[in-house]
């Protein structure tokens, strides 16, 4: 299902960050969001998944259970090994079923290059591999909707090429609806079906390109 947002309107304040702002988002495209500091995206990507809530307007096409968040910094619980910050993805279930969770986890640190550090703590890792285990985790999670708030950011060149063919590579077999955020045009058209250009807010959207 496409995600649907109509007549969003959310101020902070006397700040207007949305007002009667309407988008249609695709359904399993990547979909990149580029816009000056302070415009509203991480505010988008917040509406989205609920942490904030609309003045008024509606987003239609988000099951609230179906979502992931991937930040710039990758969040992992230090006091937990990766495998078992991985395994935290399917809390709530038995013990029976996480432990066959524990495939699902192995093929997924294969994918991202870390199956030889599955038992280590995420102060063991370099940032770029943390930031691994954070897609990862954020494909692990069955969800229908990836939210990426800049997470190739503070990662050099070559590193952050190589996490996002990797990425991609992931994507391919498992499409998600993804929304990803970024000051970085570059970046945002490697990785990006269709890429939105946001005012300053208000927000509008000054330019939808559609890169393949
Ligand atoms: N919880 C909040 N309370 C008050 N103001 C907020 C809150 N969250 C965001 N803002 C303000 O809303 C505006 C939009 O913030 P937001 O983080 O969405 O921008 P952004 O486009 O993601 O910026 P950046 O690219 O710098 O991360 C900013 O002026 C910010 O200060």
């Amino acid at each position: 299902m496409s995600i649907v947002i109509k007549n969003l309107k959310k101020s902070y304040g006397d700040q207007i960050i949305f007002d009667d702002f309407n988008l249609v988002l695709q359904e399993k495209k990547i979909t990149g969001i580029l816009g000056p500091s302070g415009a509203g995206k991480t505010t988008l990507l917040n509406l989205c998944c609920g942490l904030e809530k609309p003045d008024s307007g509606t987003i239609e096409g988000i099951n609230p259970t179906s979502i992931s968040y991937i930040f710039q910094e990758p969040r992992l619980l230090p006091w937990r090994t990766i495998r078992e910050n991985l395994r935290f993805v399917f809390k709530g279930q038995s013990i029976k079923k996480s432990g066959f969770h524990d495939k699902e986890i192995d093929e997924m640190l294969r994918m991202v290059g870390l199956d030889t550090v599955g038992d280590y703590y995420p102060q063991e890792l370099s940032g770029g591999m943390r930031q691994r285990v954070a897609i990862a985790r954020a494909f692990l999670y069955p969800s229908e909707l990836l939210l990426m708030d800049e997470p190739f950011s503070s990662l050099d060149l070559t590193l952050k090429n190589k996490l996002m063919g990797d990425f991609l590579k992931i994507w391919e077999q498992d499409k998600r609806t993804v929304i990803f955020v970024s000051h970085n045009q570059e970046e945002i058209k490697q990785l990006s079906h269709e890429v939105l250009t946001f005012s300053d807010k208000p927000v509008r959207v000054l330019k939808k390109e559609t890169i393949y």
